[in-house]
């Protein structure tokens, strides 16, 4: 969606309507239904009946104790989105009687991360994020294919795991389920299965792809009754998701079905071929791909091969699929050793493995790293230099960067460069060899050598990446921002997109350049109007802007949902105040309060005069620069190097000494 705010073009609103929920909650669990508002930033109504939520406002969350529903079918009448919750660490209430007319299903524990974790099932299951739609647009995608029995004893290592993974695969068919009597039974039971879901979910952010695979395809699910597929893969869908594997031998009926009732989720369709003799020349394989189009919104077909010829049938193949066919994409690979080829060629949903894994998903399957320096071999990944320039060593945001390519094996290597004058940028840009750049303090976007500029480079007036795209007619450098959506990521971290729409927000900063970025974020997220404190907004950033001249003109106007401060260290004393100030409503009921956010984007200071922590002690949602500057650097590798990492990694490998 592309919206005008003044002269920004913000492209990137990602919330439409307002939610209207209704949560059933355990006896004694309400709190979840406090917890659910606050993300969404509505306020909360405990309803006694299904009748009782009748006459409550749009913009109320709405919680009913499941023990009081006598009716189940009843549910689906209501004309909201319902969510059926469970602690599941407390006493297990899960009830499929009554799930089965609910949208969906959240499961939780007490620990301290539900706010996060129900923020992302929120956003997603609303259709406030679209992790397809993001996918889709980059250049190759991967899928890490976890083969635990038990995904617990992949959490200790997931970051370092999915590192250059887009997506992680919950292997349900491999999952055992431990019996009182120890015997292994085949088919973990929904309550096992959707605790799983829920642990993995709790410990990434990348999208879950639930997988079923039956024993004809490599997996364990056994095929003598679809009708069990249809209910795992159902359930995955009210777990929220993101994509479930729908293996094309399934009845008609339950492809059918399943895409009817997919919501937000995305559907692969999936075949694979063990008999050695498939051919990709062949009609079959064409009408297959058709199938799977039918329903899927990615097709995924794989074939066990005993030659390299037959790579280059699959390529051949790929090609015509690409070219007849604008959608859906082909994930297309060949199983086996001879097969390696075939992994690294495709660019859709890859499924790659980790040398941490028990063991590989299927012969033949390499891991990120392996494909990158295949890639390399075979000249089609050429050595770059990357450069890291101005504030970047001793932050040691340049040997991060260094670390993440040897990670991911990638050939390029980062050149650091501190002193730097704007000619000597020019310089670097124009080399044959030149593969990107992190710049910080960002570039004015006015600078005449910068190539073409992203809308939100334009905007913000700030370059801080130059990206590097290989097209068919050459490089292309694009001048690009990053913190900007580093400080989206931040601020959607706890919070639903559209818990900011039309809020209004706080920004201080000694000049405008600092808050630059912030304002464009904020404005992604439709917020508005924008009160600045110790900088004139420039009439570029839109009608909604406007300076605060005093103290009264503070009394004037609506309370801030965000504050977010750019002032320098030394300045930030200023800030206390303000949160205390702005803290009132603190004393309200705890159902009219709105969760407040703040976001420090200076150094802060440490202590008494820490003001991330001052806000924190008067109960909002506080980030510093450490997590804005990993989201940060997690849009910079993206736009860098097209890989993913994760957040965690970042917070986790960057060091403690990183960004403070
Ligand atoms: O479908 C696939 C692809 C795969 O079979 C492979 O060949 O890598 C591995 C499976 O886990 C996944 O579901």
């Amino acid at each position: 969606m592309t919206k005008s705010v003044g002269v920004m073009k913000i492209e990137e609103i990602i919330h439409n309507e307002t939610p209207r929920l209704l949560v059933l909650f355990d006896r004694g669990q309400e709190d979840i239904v406090r917890v659910v508002a606050e993300v969404l930033g509505q306020r909360h109504v405990i309803v006694e009946t299904l009748e009782g939520a009748a006459g409550q406002p749009d913009n109320a969350v709405l919680g009913l104790d499941n023990s009081l529903i006598s009716q189940p079918q009843d549910i689906p009448t209501k004309s909201r989105t319902v969510i059926t919750a469970h602690c599941i660490d407390a006493q297990d209430y899960r009830d499929e009687n009554l799930t089965a007319f609910c949208d969906y299903e959240y499961l939780y524990t007490q620990k301290q991360f539900v706010r996060r974790d129900v923020a992302r099932f929120m956003s997603f299951v609303l259709g406030q994020i679209k992790p397809h739609d993001d996918l889709r647009k980059k250049a190759r995608t991967t899928l890490l294919s976890t083969t635990f029995p038990d995904i617990r004893a992949a959490l200790p290592n997931l970051d370092i795991l999915s590192v250059g993974a887009d997506s992680v695969e919950l292997r349900v068919d491999l999952l055992q389920e431990p019996t009182a009597d120890s015997a292994v039974i085949s088919v973990p039971s929904i309550m096992y299965v959707g605790e799983q879901v829920m642990l993995l979910r709790q410990r990434t952010e990348l999208p879950i792809i639930f997988t079923t695979r039956c024993t004809k395809e490599n997996g364990r699910f056994p095929m003598d009754d679809p009708m069990l597929f249809y209910t795992y893969l159902r359930k995955a869908l009210q777990w929220g998701c993101e994509y479930i594997d729908v293996e094309l031998w399934l009845p008609e009926g339950i492809r059918q079905k399943l895409a009817s009732e997919k919501g937000s989720s995305r559907i692969i369709s999936a075949w694979h071929d063990f008999s050695g003799r498939f051919k990709w020349s062949s009609a079959e394989a064409q009408q297959l791909f058709r199938d799977g189009a039918v329903y899927g919104d990615i097709v995924k077909m794989i074939a066990l091969v005993n030659t390299t010829e037959e790579n280059y049938e699959l390529e051949y193949f790929r090609s015509i699929i690409q070219t007849t066919y604008a959608h859906p994409p082909l994930s297309g690979l060949n199983m086996g050793p001879v097969g390696r080829l075939s992994r690294t060629l495709n660019k859709v949903f890859t499924p790659i493995t980790h040398p941490l894994l028990p063991m590989i998903a299927a012969p033949g399957q390499l891991s990120a790293a392996e494909i990158n320096s295949t890639l390399h071999s075979m000249g089609q990944m050429p050595k770059l230099d990357m450069y890291a320039i101005g504030n970047v060593r001793h932050n040691g945001q340049a040997m991060f960067f260094e670390k993440c390519l040897n990670e991911l094996s990638l050939p390029h290597q980062f050149l650091s460069i501190e002193q730097t004058s704007p000619s000597s940028i020019e310089r670097f840009i124009s080399r044959p060899n030149f593969g990107g750049a992190h710049i910080n303090p960002p570039l004015a976007a006015s600078a005449p050598y910068l190539p073409r500029l992203s809308n939100a480079a334009t905007a913000i007036g700030q370059v801080d990446t130059v990206a590097a795209h290989t097209t068919p007619s050459g490089k292309l450098l694009i001048g690009d921002n990053a913190t900007w959506k580093g400080i989206r990521a931040t601020l959607t971290r706890e919070f639903v997109p559209s818990a900011y729409a039309g809020q209004a927000a706080l920004v201080l900063a000694s000049h405008e350049a600092q808050a630059a970025a912030a304002i464009f974020a904020l404005g992604s997220l439709g917020i508005g109007p924008i009160y600045t404190i110790g900088f004139k907004p420039k009439d570029s950033m839109g009608a909604n802007i406007h300076q605060f001249r005093g103290v009264e003109d503070m009394k004037k106007v609506q309370e801030p949902l965000v504050i977010v401060s750019a002032l320098p260290a030394e300045k930030s004393f200023v800030v206390s105040p303000l949160l205390k100030h702005y803290s009132h409503s603190a004393n309200k009921p705890q159902s009219q309060r709105p969760g407040k956010v703040f976001v420090d984007l200076s150094n802060g200071v440490r202590g008494k005069g820490d003001s991330v922590a001052t806000a924190a002690s008067l109960g909002w949602t506080a980030y510093g620069i450490a997590d804005v500057n990993a989201w940060t650097t997690v849009e910079t590798l993206r736009l860098l190097v097209g890989q993913n990492v994760p957040f965690d990694f970042v917070r986790l490998a960057a060091g403690r000494s990183l960004y403070s």
